[in-house]
């Protein structure tokens, strides 16, 4: 089941921003006209393909780099003219751990305590509750050079919530590591969005994106083409795709050639097949499901297993992030691969 945003007051507002890079022929318009809002315990996932402007986004929006048009606020506080307002309510951590190896866990975490202003008794308290809520009390006072991929970046998702944010981003917060360590770090993904934080995902994941996101937001060529729940952006997609099961190769070749396509009224070209798997995007859903079958048994071919599942995101992605764009920007991903993804 989704998760429920627990309120709709929007954190984060970003609306119409631009941004370029360069000038006069060396000019290169990076964002478009993006707009966008996360609420307060809320995830948002930015998705897109290198070179889509997730960075660009990131970096104007923790007050390091100005629009060239637009605004955007968070919690009411513009990013340009309160700066200073912005940079005390964000957190920013990204796949580069910024935890130092030659300090023992704690000693980081009292270190970035200090820094944030916070008295020495203060911080070794506030360093004891990280290090107990992030999984990291019995490795506290092991040197981080030890540390396996996963407890540092546990430790610099810590560091970046001394003081609680109210957003977050996490720029790649998984990559690199084992599939124990990036479920052990979603979970705390989601006590922080629980806790009402809220979230800036960048992530190659979809899976991630899948799980955690609230909202996913498909950036490409500056714009953005696609925005919504994971459940919807594949619904926008279009049609669950239909998988048969054929007890042998050249059934499934003649269900291809002769069988589905007589009865579905779709060319051969609509049907695959893989093995023993016949497949085919069904328009019609169930009812076509049902039709294939029918067809099937009426052939005699037997059918071991019938599927009828949504397109995943990884297909959503696939052909959404690299089609040409409208506006004639470079296509970055041949239409053959494309084609092949759906
Ligand atoms: N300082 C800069 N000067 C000129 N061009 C830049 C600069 N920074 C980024 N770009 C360009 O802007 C575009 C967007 O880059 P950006 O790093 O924001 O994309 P991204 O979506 O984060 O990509 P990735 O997934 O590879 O990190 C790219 O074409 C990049 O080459």
């Amino acid at each position: 089941m989704e998760h429920i945003a627990q309120t709709p007051d929007p954190v984060l507002v970003v609306s119409d921003i631009h941004k370029s890079y360069g000038t006069g022929a060396k000019r290169k318009e990076v964002l478009k006209g993006l707009s966008l809002s996360i609420p307060a315990g809320s995830i948002l996932s930015l998705l897109g393909a290198n070179g889509a402007g997730k960075t660009t986004l990131v970096t104007m929006l923790s007050t390091l780099m100005l629009p060239t048009s637009g605004t955007a606020s968070v919690c009411g506080y513009d990013i340009v003219r309160d700066a200073k307002q912005v940079r005390e309510l964000i957190s920013l951590t990204g796949q580069f751990a910024a935890v130092d190896a030659e300090l023992t866990g704690r000693e980081n975490l009292i270190f970035f305590a200090r820094l944030r202003g916070l008295s020495t008794s203060a911080a070794k308290i506030r360093a004891d509750e990280l290090l107990e809520r992030f999984r990291l009390a019995d490795a506290a006072r092991q040197l981080v050079g030890s540390y396996s991929g996963g407890m540092r970046r546990r430790l610099d998702i810590a560091a970046s919530l001394i003081v609680k944010p109210r957003l977050l981003f996490l720029d790649e917060p998984t990559t690199g590591l084992d599939p124990l360590s990036r479920r052990e770090l979603w979970d705390l993904v989601e006590e922080l969005r629980d806790d009402g934080v809220a979230i800036l995902l960048t992530t190659q994941y979809l899976d991630e994106a899948e799980r955690l996101a609230d909202t996913i937001v498909l950036l490409r060529d500056g714009r953005s083409v696609l925005e919504g729940s994971p459940a919807q952006v594949r619904s926008q997609f279009g049609s669950q795709i239909c998988r048969l099961e054929l007890d042998s190769h050249e059934q499934a070749l003649r269900a291809c050639s002769d069988i589905l396509p007589a009865r579905l009224g779709l060319p051969a070209e609509s049907f695959t097949a893989e093995g023993l798997t016949v497949s085919f995007t069904a328009a019609g859903g169930a009812d076509d499901l049902t039709r294939a079958i029918g067809a099937l048994k009426d052939a005699d071919a037997n059918v071991d297993s019938a599927t009828l599942a949504m397109p995943s995101l990884d297909d959503v992605f696939l052909d959404m992030a690299f089609e040409d764009s409208a506006g004639g920007g470079a296509a970055v991903k041949d239409n053959q691969t494309a084609g092949d993804a759906r």
